[in-house]
């Protein structure tokens, strides 16, 4: 694994990030990409050897835009950045489930835990790579992919709002029970990257925890070019 990205995660503060995760969901972690790594990842949007499938979101109806499911082997920079941030994030994992009473326990490691996932018949890569131009955008959704999902995932932002597109925030819904719904719009820079909850998260209530349920999206771009890097832990059947 290289030393400058598993040392870049290791000095990020995992205590505020695990702090923000607990009680809001989602965590925006600072200056993740190099500028140079960011336009090399945007730039391999074109390098159609990389994927295993493209996905015209219109047609779909997920909305406006364009993704490319990453195949195996994934390029070293993902799998380092996967690799790298599962063990801190299958703590925090661990520790909700406990809190809800939910027997799953994730593993200490990212094999293990793809390992769990081809078991169950889930064995495609879910890094994916989106881009989004001028009137695109993403419908509320959740990445689940099967039986077997990880709590969270993270979004790489490899483009720079205000510079490279306007609109296009980032919007995450938090389901809260018999109440409504929280809404949560984060424009981050470019290099920056937002871990969320992918399906739900323990919150503390009067009679102990109770689970919300958070949907992201894209909001409408309203003009330029964006393109975002989407790591998600589990496999897909
Ligand atoms: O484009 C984005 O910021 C969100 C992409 C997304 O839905 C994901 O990474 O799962
Ligand atoms: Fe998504």
């Amino acid at each position: 694994m290289s030393a400058t990205i598993t040392q870049h995660i290791e000095n990020l503060d995992w205590s505020l990030h695990t702090e923000s995760l607990n009680k809001k969901g989602y965590a925006v972690l600072p200056e993740i990409l190099s500028d140079q790594q960011c336009k090399q990842l945007a730039t391999s949007y074109n390098d159609n050897t990389l994927y295993r499938s493209t996905i015209d979101m219109k047609r779909y109806q997920f909305g406006s835009g364009e993704y490319k499911y990453f195949k195996y082997p994934l390029p070293d920079i993902i799998t380092q950045l996967r690799q790298s941030i599962y063990p801190y994030l299958a703590a925090i994992a661990n520790d909700w489930m406990s809190k809800l009473s939910i027997q799953q326990r994730f593993p200490e490691q990212l094999e293990a835990l793809l390992e769990k996932c081809h078991q169950a018949g889930q064995i495609r890569p879910t890094p994916l790579i989106l881009k989004y131009h001028t009137g695109d955008w993403n419908a509320l959704h959740q990445d689940l992919y099967g039986k077997v999902y990880f709590p969270f995932q993270i979004v790489f932002f490899l483009t720079q709002a205000q510079v490279d597109y306007t609109g296009g925030e980032l919007v995450m819904v938090e389901n809260r029970p018999r109440m409504q719904s929280k809404p949560i719009v984060l424009q981050p820079d470019r290099g920056e990257a937002v871990i969320f909850t992918t399906n739900f998260r323990p919150v503390l209530g009067a009679k102990g925890y109770y689970r919300t349920s958070m949907r992201h999206g894209v909001s409408e771009v309203r003009s330029g070019e964006r393109i975002n890097l989407g790591i998600i832990f589990h496999d897909a059947q």
